[in-house]
């Protein structure tokens, strides 16, 4: 990993010539994908370069799927990323691509970029799209720096991902409701949310509701433990219970959870709440769309200086660009701090 963006920056060859830059948006969608489109095209913009927008992911690469300006013509300028700062989703759309996880559709793809001249690619995605993007460059001799957009925040070379703090933010204000019958009817809710391989969104929503507790894939769910905490913790007077749980965790989503709980004999009330793809829509948060501006920033910057292979990522405040190899081999950990955190509210 290089550290700042000055050392970046210098450690690459200055190359000033203007580029035609391709972007796109891969796998689960999340808030502040538009931003980073945005902040990609304005940046690319200003530096002289021209951009070419890709719908559909991998899959529009395959497909020649360009996006088309108001005059019918595919590059993207900067009017045509006004108004979306704002808006979930993303316009370019995403997809999950099967024919690019083969030979034949990642050489399709490549000789797509040389026909059509583009010289480096934005992938804005999360680990599988950089998994895609370390097979093209061993097709392909453009440069493509990756932005980090995924509500999971399960990516090593960046403290957030595009999109995480606004799932959190979403995932908050639905407990903050489902408390008012929790407490009502002295109940305890599991509450799923996403991250099939990473505990993140469980564990800052947890501790951001004030949930009980957070079960996640990184650490051990032990239902005979859980069962007599709760029962300590209504010994202690308390009437309602929150539990996050994240749907990869290893005893299985909430379903199964309540099950077992109810097996292990919880005398608590019990019901689940699934919250699902809510989780990857609506206006991303400021925190969001600064993130996705600073890295679409510069990520273009990046390619300018003459980076490749690389996602852009922002860590301790400062830009930083990480092998792809390392975003889909490495489990980024969940902070101890945090987990120690969490237990200590719990009593
Ligand atoms: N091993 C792979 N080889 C080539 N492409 C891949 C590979 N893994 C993932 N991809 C591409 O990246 C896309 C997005 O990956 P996915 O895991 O669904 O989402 P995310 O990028 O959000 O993690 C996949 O649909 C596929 O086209
Ligand atoms: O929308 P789908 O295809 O059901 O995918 C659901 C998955 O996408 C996510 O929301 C985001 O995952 P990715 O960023 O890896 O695509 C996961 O948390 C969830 O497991």
């Amino acid at each position: 990993m290089l550290s700042s963006s000055c050392d970046i920056l210098s450690w690459f060859s200055k190359r000033d010539l203007a580029v035609r830059i391709g972007v796109f948006c891969s796998g689960g969608d999340a808030p502040g994908m538009n931003a980073c489109v945005r902040s990609v095209v304005r940046s690319a913009t200003a530096a002289g370069h021209e951009v070419v927008g890709i719908n559909r992911g991998y899959q529009g690469l395959i497909d020649q799927n360009f996006f088309l300006n108001a005059k019918q013509q595919p590059i993207m300028g900067a009017r045509d990323v006004s108004n979306i700062i704002q808006r979930g989703g993303t316009i370019l759309r995403s997809a999950r691509c099967q024919r690019f996880m083969t030979d034949e559709g990642v050489r399709t793809a490549a000789e797509n970029l040389r026909q059509h001249k583009i010289d480096a690619l934005v992938p804005i995605g999360g680990n599988g799209t950089f998994r895609g993007s370390a097979e093209l460059v061993k097709h392909w001799d453009g440069q493509v720096v990756g932005c980090p957009g995924t509500i999971d925040n399960d990516l090593i070379g960046t403290d957030f991902t595009i999109g995480f703090s606004t799932a959190v933010e979403t995932a908050v204000d639905a407990i903050d409701k489902l408390r008012d019958t929790a407490e009502s009817h002295e109940r305890l809710f599991l509450v799923e949310v996403m991250g099939r391989h990473s505990g993140y969104l469980a564990l800052y929503t947890a501790l951001a509701a004030g949930a009980e507790i957070a079960c996640v894939p990184e650490t051990p769910t032990e239902i005979p433990g859980i069962v007599a905490h709760l029962s300590q913790l209504q010994q202690t007077g308390k009437k309602s219970i929150i539990v996050v749980v994240a749907e990869g965790d290893e005893e299985g989503g909430a379903l199964m959870l309540a099950e077992k709980l109810q097996r292990a004999e919880c005398t608590f009330a019990t019901r689940t709440v699934i919250l699902g793809h809510v989780q990857r829509g609506g206006s991303p948060s400021p925190d969001d769309r600064m993130l996705a501006t600073r890295l679409g920033d510069f990520a273009v910057k990046s390619i300018g200086a003459g980076a490749t292979g690389v996602m852009a990522g922002e860590v301790n405040s400062q830009c930083v660009l990480t092998p792809f190899e390392k975003t889909f081999t490495e489990h980024k950990q969940l902070p101890q701090a945090l987990i120690d955190l969490l237990e200590c509210m719990s009593n």
